[in-house]
């Protein structure tokens, strides 16, 4: 697998997804459950305070020796020097933030076929994230599912390191694993149990069953 993206389950966490535990106790958990990556997002911070956030975050993964990615905001990105930065159709392009001379990993969301084909953008960017595997409560703004052959799919057109997020738990983790994704990405079967630790092994368990 490629160097830049080794990571196997990836924590999308944010203040409002954190239901039984303050986000900050939810990070140590999940760390110690099994999560090897994580990326904070939120959506409606303005930047400083989504810095000062950040910060209090990449303390307590710095500590823990887990990459910290930043969702959306290259402002945050680069002020707390983090690991990367998570962009979707939407948001700065790989392109774009690959010629800002920056050494950030980059991911990039794929919604459909189409985004496959855009060598532009794919070639400026670390991984791509299947979005969704399966439509989610979490985010309702997206377009198609992928399902377990979109992934299959997508494998056979990319050699990019592969991320499943949407519906991620499990249940879903195994199969998501066995039909090609590298990663899987997970908001609410963490960030919404109330045990977050148990909940990332018992997804790491099935990850680990699956490879
Ligand atoms: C790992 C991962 N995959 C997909 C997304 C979604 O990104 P995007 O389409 O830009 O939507 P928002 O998260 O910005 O609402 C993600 N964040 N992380
Ligand atoms: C942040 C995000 N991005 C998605 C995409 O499809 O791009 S789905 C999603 C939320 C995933 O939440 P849950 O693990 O609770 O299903
Ligand atoms: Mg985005």
């Amino acid at each position: 697998m490629n160097n830049k993206f080794p990571f196997r389950l990836y924590l999308v966490i944010s203040e409002k997804n954190c239901i039984y535990f303050p986000i900050e106790e939810v990070v140590k958990q999940a760390i110690i459950g099994g999560v090897d990556v994580i990326q904070l997002r939120e959506k409606n911070m303005e930047t400083p305070t989504f810095i000062k956030h950040a910060k209090q975050i990449k303390a307590i993964t710095t500590h823990y020796g887990i990459p910290l990615i930043i969702n959306d905001n290259l402002a945050v990105a680069n002020a707390i020097n983090s690991f990367g930065i998570h962009v979707g159709q939407q948001d700065k392009s790989p392109a774009f933030i690959k010629n800002q001379n920056t050494n950030l990993t980059v991911g990039y969301s794929i919604e459909y076929k189409q985004q496959l084909l855009d060598t532009e953008n794919i070639k400026h960017t670390d991984y791509i994230a299947a979005s969704p595997v399966f439509r989610t409560p979490t985010k309702t703004n997206t377009i198609t599912e992928w399902g377990y052959h979109g992934i299959e799919y997508i494998k056979t057109i990319s050699d990019k390191p592969l991320v499943g997020i949407g519906s991620m738990n499990k249940q879903t983790a195994y199969n998501t694993i066995k039909a090609g994704a590298d990663c899987l990405a997970v908001v609410s079967a963490i960030c919404a149990s109330k045990n977050p630790q148990k909940a990332a092994l018992e997804i790491r368990n099935e990850i680990e069953k699956a490879l």
